[in-house]
């Protein structure tokens, strides 16, 4: 089911990338983000492909979020997809935008595939078999965090939000040993650590559950954490009537640096 999946998932990213290539009109929703013809196209496509992939397992989406807890809490297994994760960078058209699509089982995020349709790069991971990165229409390769290097030797790669800085975020990078920092959008940066091209994702700012859970699947695959920055545990869904996640971190290695430079940020 996996390679069907995949290939179902690039189907949709190809109709995403119709609608990028033109003019398309943007709506805000009521929490103020934007919306456009793209999130929901994605939506209802990716429904329809789960839906016939694996019939009868319940499917929460960014665009159907309002399912009340009393019925999610009863979910032992289910799908938990973002349409077009980085709408902003879609509207922005820097190509930084993903889909997502997550299999949540008891809470955990135990399979994930994240697409970007204009870096025509693929992302995979299942709990237990591993992680993989494919680019174009060719072959998938394992894809592991890195070791944290030495920072008198080779910098750290902190990757943070194109679109949502913070004042936490800057604390923490100024409290790190030495490192380089690069932004992103999306959930593009936690694949950056499952692939070991970023070390650490601090995320001191707000998200909800379906914009980090496929690639949190790539990552914890591919032998990193995604751990609450409060209490370093790691995050798990489908908890409490909230999506929202608490802040959190994503990091290849655990590492006392970074914790104490955590504890020095105003979170
Ligand atoms: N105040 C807020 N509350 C909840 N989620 C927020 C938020 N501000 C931003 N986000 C989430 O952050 C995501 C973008 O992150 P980034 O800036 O790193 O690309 C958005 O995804 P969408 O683009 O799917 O709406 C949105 O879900
Ligand atoms: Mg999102």
């Amino acid at each position: 089911m996996r390679a069907r999946l995949i290939e179902g998932v690039h189907a949709v990213g190809q109709q995403v990338l119709a609608i990028y290539a033109r003019d398309f009109a943007v709506a805000t929703k009521d929490d103020k983000s934007p919306l456009t013809e793209a999130d929901m196209a994605s939506h209802h496509a990716l429904v329809a492909l789960l839906e016939a992939e694996a019939p009868g397992v319940p499917i929460l989406s960014e665009e159907s979020g309002d399912i009340p807890y009393e019925t999610r809490r009863g979910w032992q297994r289910y799908w938990l997809i973002d349409p077009l994760d980085g709408t902003k960078e879609f509207i922005k058209k820097n190509g930084e935008f993903t889909l997502n699509v997550a299999l949540i089982e008891e809470g955990v995020p135990v399979f994930g595939i994240v697409h970007a349709p204009v870096l025509e790069t693929t992302w995979t991971g299942q709990q237990g078999q591993g992680a993989w990165k494919q680019e174009g229409n060719g072959p998938s390769h394992p894809i592991t965090v890195r070791k944290l290097p030495d920072p008198a030797r080779q910098p750290w790669h902190v990757v943070g939000s194109r679109s949502h800085g913070s004042a936490a975020f800057e604390a923490f990078c100024a409290a790190l040993p030495h490192h380089e920092r690069m932004t992103l959008g999306s959930s593009l940066k936690l694949c950056l650590v499952a692939e070991g091209k970023a070390d650490l994702y601090p995320r001191l700012t707000p998200t909800c559950e379906w914009d980090t859970a496929a690639a949190h699947a790539v990552v914890t695959a591919a032998g990193g954490e995604v751990l609450n920055a409060h209490t370093l545990t790691p995050l798990r869904c489908n908890q409490q009537d909230s999506l929202l996640n608490p802040f959190f971190i994503v990091c290849g290695q655990r590492d006392e640096r970074w914790r104490n430079a955590l504890r020095a940020s105003p979170i």
